[in-house]
């Protein structure tokens, strides 16, 4: 029995209880692709992690660890090539669609880094800019670092209040983000069924989808997408679990509604003794190949990488080296789906998120804000204290009741 794809479903409905974050529209000139950053080679690999890790608390032996992945890669993380593609594909894209903004990269991490990037962008003469960054759901490390390298660059660079920066929401649930999944899944697990000599899906009760993500500590996932002001319960525990769950249930709605799921966790770090999200994907495989409860023993499975916008080094390694490699031990046939890297559907989503908050839309920034789950869309402006960062209060630009936040015309 082959059940035939259906599209993805997608609303643009009102979310009445994220519409208190959503921004005016306004007049930008310049949009800010903001990253991670990654090594260019052997002699970057420990600056680089020095500056991930620069007041985080990992400990030596992680950082010795994660430095023998980038080793065996000669150094370089694939990030910045990838970020250079889309990047291009972006600028692309709005010229096709004839909008006048110049994109500009700017990184966490590594060169070209984000203070240098807006003391470059205000020398050109921008002065107000609408950032996109390469993370889509809401935890500490993908949303609150990112207003918060912003607001930290701002008063290191003394452009706080002559340029300004907006951020558009995370898009983990826009359809340019998960549509190239479902593409990908979709045929990730023709190849899996096939390899298991069951193309017509007859052994599908002994594959399962298995959507991975970066674990977090407990800690920040509780936090994230939380407001003092306004409590919200989140299925499992967090915005960033829920945002997950229901991105993966959307995917397995339109490719294989039967099909078994489940979410896991990689690349985790940090002190032993501190809870991270589990399980971790190397355990749970170890876990289903000898089937879990009731369910039956998995020969195949289909790797989702959920967590991530293109294939860098957390996909690179993480997944392709380790979790492949542990699937080849438990005689696990695997296929890992693409991220969505530059997918036409993903750079032109991306576009569509920059119109959203571009004055020259402001006839439809209500109604077209396309979604593909319940939590969506998320806030343009982060709600008071939201993903708190328990290391020590930093400015942030884009947070309500903030003058960066409040520049953007939010109740
Ligand atoms: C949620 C999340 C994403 C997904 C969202 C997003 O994509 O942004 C992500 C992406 C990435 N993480 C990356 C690399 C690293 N992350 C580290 C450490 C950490 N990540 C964390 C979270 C996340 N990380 C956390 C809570 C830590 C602990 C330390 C801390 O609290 O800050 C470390 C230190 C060593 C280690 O512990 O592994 C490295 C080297 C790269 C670059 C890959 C490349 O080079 O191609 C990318 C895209
Ligand atoms: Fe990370």
């Amino acid at each position: 029995m082959t059940a035939s794809p259906v599209a993805l479903a997608v609303s643009t409905a009102v979310n009445p209880v994220t519409e208190a974050g959503r921004a005016a529209p306004a007049v930008y000139d310049a949009v800010l692709l903001a990253s991670f950053g990654g090594p260019e080679g052997q002699d970057d690999v420990i600056p680089f992690l020095r500056n991930v890790t620069r007041g985080r608390g990992i400990p030596d032996e992680r950082l010795e660890e994660v430095s023998h992945h980038y080793r065996a890669f000669g150094g370089v993380s694939p990030i910045n090539a990838q970020n250079r593609e889309l990047k291009a594909a972006l600028e692309a894209e709005l010229a096709a669609r004839g909008i006048d903004l110049p994109v500009y990269w700017g990184n966490r991490n590594w060169d070209p880094y984000i203070p240098e990037t807006l003391e470059r962008m205000y020398g050109d003469g921008r002065r107000r800019v609408l950032m996109i960054t390469t993370s889509v759901y809401s935890c500490y490390s993908s949303c609150r670092q990112y207003r918060e390298d912003i607001g930290v660059a701002l008063a290191e660079t003394g452009l706080a209040g002559r340029l300004e920066v907006d951020k558009v929401r995370q898009y983990f649930d826009h359809p340019g983000f998960v549509a190239p999944f479902v593409e990908g899944t979709t045929a990730g697990l023709a190849r899996v069924r096939e390899a298991l000599g069951a193309a017509d899906g007859s052994r599908d009760a002994e594959i399962r989808v298995l959507f991975a993500t970066h674990s977090i500590p407990t800690r920040d996932a509780d936090a994230a997408g939380r407001s003092a002001g306004e409590p919200r319960e989140f299925e499992g525990g967090s915005a960033y679990v829920a945002q997950h769950l229901a991105n993966a249930r959307a995917i397995m709605a339109a490719v294989a509604p039967s099909l078994e799921w489940d979410l896991v966790y990689q690349s985790r770090s940090g002190a032993p003794h501190i809870p991270w999200l589990e399980p971790d994907i190397n355990d749970h495989l170890e876990a289903i190949a000898g089937g879990d409860g009731e369910r039956p023993a998995v020969k195949g499975v289909v790797i989702v990488p959920l967590g991530f916008v293109s294939d860098h080094m957390e996909v690179a390694w993480d997944l392709d080296t380790e979790a492949l490699e542990t699937c080849r031990e438990l005689g696990i046939e695997a296929v890992r789906v693409p991220t969505p890297g530059v997918h036409r559907e993903f750079v032109a989503g991306l576009v569509d998120l920059i119109r959203e908050r571009t004055s020259e839309n402001s006839e439809n920034t209500v109604a077209e804000r396309p979604h593909v789950t319940e939590l969506g869309p998320w806030y343009d402006v982060c709600r008071p204290g939201c993903c708190e960062n328990f290391r020590g209060a930093k400015p942030a630009i884009a947070e309500a009741g903030t003058a960066a936040g409040t520049a953007a015309g939010v109740s």
